[in-house]
């Protein structure tokens, strides 16, 4: 009977990527002074007995970092064994532990770059498990429940924290020193309550199965640069990033991706030099940029990042140009994705 039971549970791989989930602190009582990227998968795993009615769980540490460090060459070593995991038949679902700060770059990433419809899902956690209160225990619980179930098979990549499921394409870390941290401007997906999942409402935007990029396609990624906008900013930034070899730059801009008029002469002449220019806003609940809305786009052959944050718009922006350089396939990219 036991033997029964156990051979129709989902297999399912935990990739360990370092991150808070994987912090320890001195106490009990520092829920925010830790070490990230401390404690081992086989020990995370272990840590949760239950976890074993849920799924046939296996561990691999993929790498053991805080997740401000992850560098492209990261990002395509964790794709890489993600697509090799779900080209795998003994494979059914794969979680990542990620730490929080580029979480939301890594799943989008994923989202565009692995051409499966098994469920991935990134996890992290905003407390330590060594502090009270804990988050990650039950986020990685969810994250292995949601990713054993069918329901999130085709669904794209998705993140688990706090009970929710978001999608990875649309969530982002709005505040860093609450539990409820990671949110979506358009709303999470779904819920997670004692192992079982909850759907509402469905991703629109292109992903996985239905992305024209394949990871199995991507040797490098190319340099694309983040410069952030705010009153009285002048163009030195932009400038120097395109000296340093940024094949495009992002303009974190403010409010609907407004640019300063200290700045427009300066991305102008970049443009003609064949850098390209995606605006995008750092307004915090989630910026919506506007084609030829506050600067005539068209007119400059610029390209508009939709509601992408600077920082998922260099993910996109990133995996477009191992495609195409053209402006306007670009900005197709941007509505579609
Ligand atoms: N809550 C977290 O995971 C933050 C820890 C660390 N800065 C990281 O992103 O890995």
């Amino acid at each position: 009977k036991e033997v029964e039971t156990q051979t129709k549970l989902a297999n399912v791989v935990v990739l360990a990527t370092g991150g808070t989930i994987a912090g320890a602190g001195a106490s009990a009582a520092n829920s925010a002074t830790y070490q990230a990227a401390k404690v081992g998968i086989e020990q995370l795993i272990a840590g949760i007995p239950e976890l074993s009615k849920l799924a046939n769980v296996r561990g691999e540490q993929v790498m053991q970092i805080a997740s401000e460090s992850i560098t492209n060459e990261n990002l395509l070593q964790l794709g890489r064994r993600v697509s090799e995991l779900a080209d795998s038949k003994d494979v059914d679902g794969i979680v990542i532990t990620h730490g929080t700060d580029t979480l939301e770059e890594t799943a989008y990433f994923l989202n565009l770059v692995e051409k499966t419809d098994k469920p991935i899902i990134v996890v992290g956690s905003m407390r330590p498990g060594t502090a009270m209160s804990a988050d990650g225990m039950l986020n990685l619980y969810n994250a292995v429940a949601v990713a054993s179930s069918k329901e999130a098979h085709g669904k794209g990549v998705l993140v688990t924290m706090n009970d929710e499921i978001q999608s990875g394409r649309d969530v982002s870390k709005m505040i860093n020193i609450k539990t409820e941290a990671f949110k979506s401007p358009w709303g999470p997906l779904g819920m997670v309550v004692e192992g079982k999942s909850y759907w509402f409402r469905l991703p629109a935007k292109r992903h996985t199965m239905d992305s024209e990029f394949d990871i199995k396609n991507i040797k490098s990624l190319p340099d694309v640069e983040i410069a952030y906008s705010y009153g009285n900013v002048g163009d030195t930034a932009y400038k120097a990033l395109a000296q340093s070899g940024a094949k495009a730059i992002i303009h974190a801009g403010t409010g609907n991706g407004s640019v300063s008029s200290r700045v427009v002469p300066a991305l102008q002449a970049l443009r003609k030099d064949g850098v390209q220019i995606i605006r995008s806003s750092h307004v915090n609940a989630g910026g919506f940029v506007l084609r030829n809305a506050e600067q005539p786009d068209d007119k400059y052959d610029w390209v508009v990042a939709h509601d992408l944050n600077p920082q998922k718009a260099r993910i996109l922006t990133m995996v477009a140009l191992t495609k195409t350089n053209d402006s306007k396939e670009l900005q197709r990219m941007f509505w579609e994705y």
